[in-house]
């Protein structure tokens, strides 16, 4: 059975929201590290558990370390209309999103770390909106706005052409902090974001173990999100207890040629080691921009119903967009006629 994954945002984080998405059909939530400490998290995840239990219904409860990525440092959403020029400051310092020239602090860059230069361009997000670097003195660069969507909060900004393939993804000081931290949650699962190597699971495998004592382990999913990651997909699925397929910053990485290839060498690579693969980012996000659905997303998401893939996740859909029930009713009736199998059965039944 297909579960349908959502991931909390907020647009859904009160106990009635996130009630409502449980009886609308979702049996996975996801909570992303990158916006909300762990430790909040975790409070947030044992409310969900408990609204499952109250409801009857099964959920499992999956945490998502963010791993190494640049990041606007903004606590407020920052509406881009009317905005001229803003500066972008790449010493990871906090952002000032109000008054004539926003200012965006950049995490992530070492000092030795190549800055981007007047012409180049930098993404944010899964590529909702866009800058165009107009000038740089040291470390601070002035930019101008190529779109007029409103910038969330701690979005992931990427460079085109500057390709994050290839470097090593090791687990940061916060991922690790975040694996210590989750023996006694409730989470059922861990996400280690731009997994390129079977042995990034294996080392967080022996700090949850280590943290966990005689305890049960969480699974270890490993979100492939890069070129170089779909590459070492087969050794990464046999490493991992589940593949969650992040075609969001995928996109950013192997740019839109090469892009289905590289899904579908993960969702092979999955199948093969016997994995349960869960597909996530823009699978139905033109909801919020029209009435009706894209052509083109339905006719994915029904696609991937009928390949039996094990979980379809919203993003943005449940955690920004006006409507997260809308969008977890339309799935959930996708999966009804397309992927009718009603026997559920755990993602993650927890490991000894
Ligand atoms: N507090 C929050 N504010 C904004 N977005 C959130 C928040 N919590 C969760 N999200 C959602 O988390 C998802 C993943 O975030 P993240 O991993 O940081 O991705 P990105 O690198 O694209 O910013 C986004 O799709 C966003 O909708
Ligand atoms: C799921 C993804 O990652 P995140 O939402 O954490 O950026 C993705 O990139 O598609």
């Amino acid at each position: 059975m297909t579960h349908v994954v959502a991931t909390v945002g907020p647009a859904c984080s009160s106990e009635e929201a996130l009630a409502d998405l449980l009886k609308a059909g979702v049996g996975v939530f996801r909570f992303t590290a990158s916006k909300t400490p762990v430790d909040r998290l975790s409070v947030l995840a044992g409310t969900v558990r408990d609204l499952a239990d109250g409801l009857d219904l099964p959920v499992e409860l999956v945490l998502d370390l963010p791993g190494a990525k640049p990041r606007l440092t903004n606590e407020e959403y920052l509406d881009l209309a009317g905005v001229t020029e803003l500066v972008l400051r790449f010493d990871g310092g906090p952002s000032a999103v109000t008054g004539p020239v926003p200012e965006l602090g950049v995490s992530g860059f070492g000092p030795s770390d190549a800055l981007p230069d007047a012409g180049d361009l930098v993404v944010v997000g899964d590529g909702e909106d866009a800058l165009r670097i107009v000038g740089r003195s040291g470390g601070t660069c002035t930019a101008v706005p190529l779109t007029r969507n409103v910038v969330g909060i701690r979005r992931g900004v990427s460079f085109p052409g500057a390709g994050r393939s290839g470097k090593a993804q090791e687990l940061t000081e916060y991922d690790l902090a975040g694996l210590r931290a989750v023996a006694g949650t409730p989470f059922d699962a861990v996400v280690l974001s731009f997994a390129e190597s079977a042995g990034l699971v294996e080392r967080a495998r022996v700090v949850l173990r280590e943290s966990a004592g005689t305890g049960p382990l969480p699974a270890v999913v490993a979100k492939i999100e890069t070129a170089a990651g779909a590459a070492a997909a087969a050794e990464i699925a046999e490493a991992a207890d589940g593949i969650l397929l992040g075609r969001g910053d995928l996109l950013l990485d192997t740019g839109p040629v090469e892009f289905h290839a590289a899904c579908r060498q993960v969702l092979d690579a999955a199948r093969t080691a016997g994995r349960p693969v869960l597909v996530g980012t823009q699978l139905l996000t033109s909801l919020a921009a029209g009435w009706l659905p894209h052509r083109s997303e339905l006719a994915t998401v029904s696609e991937l119903l009928e390949q039996g893939v094990a979980g379809l996740m919203l993003a943005e859909e449940t955690a920004g967009a006006a409507d997260p029930v809308r969008a977890v009713t339309l799935l959930n009736e996708l999966r009804t006629r397309y992927a009718p199998t009603a026997v559920r059965t755990a993602l993650f039944p927890r490991r000894p």
